[in-house]
């Protein structure tokens, strides 16, 4: 088999190790209670770091702007675009509370962060995880497959079964195209 191939095969299994798992009634939560905060005006704010952080651009894309249906904007924040605030607030306080800074600014009570962490174990996510829940918000977390530290701060968890940082972002984006879908769908259907 050519390495292509092979990377292809495993890519594959991991997303049927998901259907297999069945994280239908998790991914619902999720849906839930982004469906709830953004009904209500709440922000949805989303974090992430590398190829997380384009992530978290890549969703509040689809929901500020459009998914799939003509519809009214939506309060989605990513986090990681604000170039200012990363680089002022990184260079004089450090790298580890530029989101949780971002989730004191835009968050409140009823309000959801998305966390995005391939190994869950990053001081910048697990920080904004942190200052989610002393403002009584919701936390839903991407991850791999241990949910890492995050694990622990999440009220709602969507963890790929691969210990593979590539392989768990394509994960990631399976999950965060239907959850875009879903969120878009019963926000214009009620
Ligand atoms: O995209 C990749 C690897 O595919 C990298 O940029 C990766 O996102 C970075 O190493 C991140 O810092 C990893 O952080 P995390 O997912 O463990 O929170």
């Amino acid at each position: 088999m050519s390495e292509l191939n092979d990377y292809l095969v495993r890519s594959a299994a991991a997303i049927t190790a998901m259907v297999e798992r069945d994280v239908t009634s998790e991914m619902e939560r999720a849906v839930t209670a982004i469906v709830a905060a953004l009904s209500q005006g709440k922000a949805l704010l989303i974090c992430g770091n590398g190829g997380s952080a384009s992530d978290a651009i890549h969703i509040a894309g689809e929901l500020v702007g459009r998914f799939l249906r003509e519809r009214k904007a939506y309060n989605v924040i990513a986090l990681p675009a604000n170039a200012a605030v990363l680089t002022a607030w990184g260079n004089d306080y450090g790298f580890d509370t530029v989101f949780s800074r971002q989730v004191e600014a835009h968050g409140s009570a009823g309000a959801v962060l998305l966390a995005i962490s391939t190994s869950g174990n990053s001081p910048s996510i697990l920080a904004a995880a942190e200052q989610a829940r002393t403002m009584d918000m919701t936390v839903v977390s991407l991850t791999g497959d241990t949910g890492g530290k995050l694990k622990q701060l999440s009220d709602i968890l969507l963890n790929v079964p691969s210990t593979f940082t590539p392989i768990i972002q394509q994960g990631h984006l399976c999950l965060y195209h239907h959850l875009c879908e879903m969120v878009e769908a019963r926000l214009c259907d009620g």
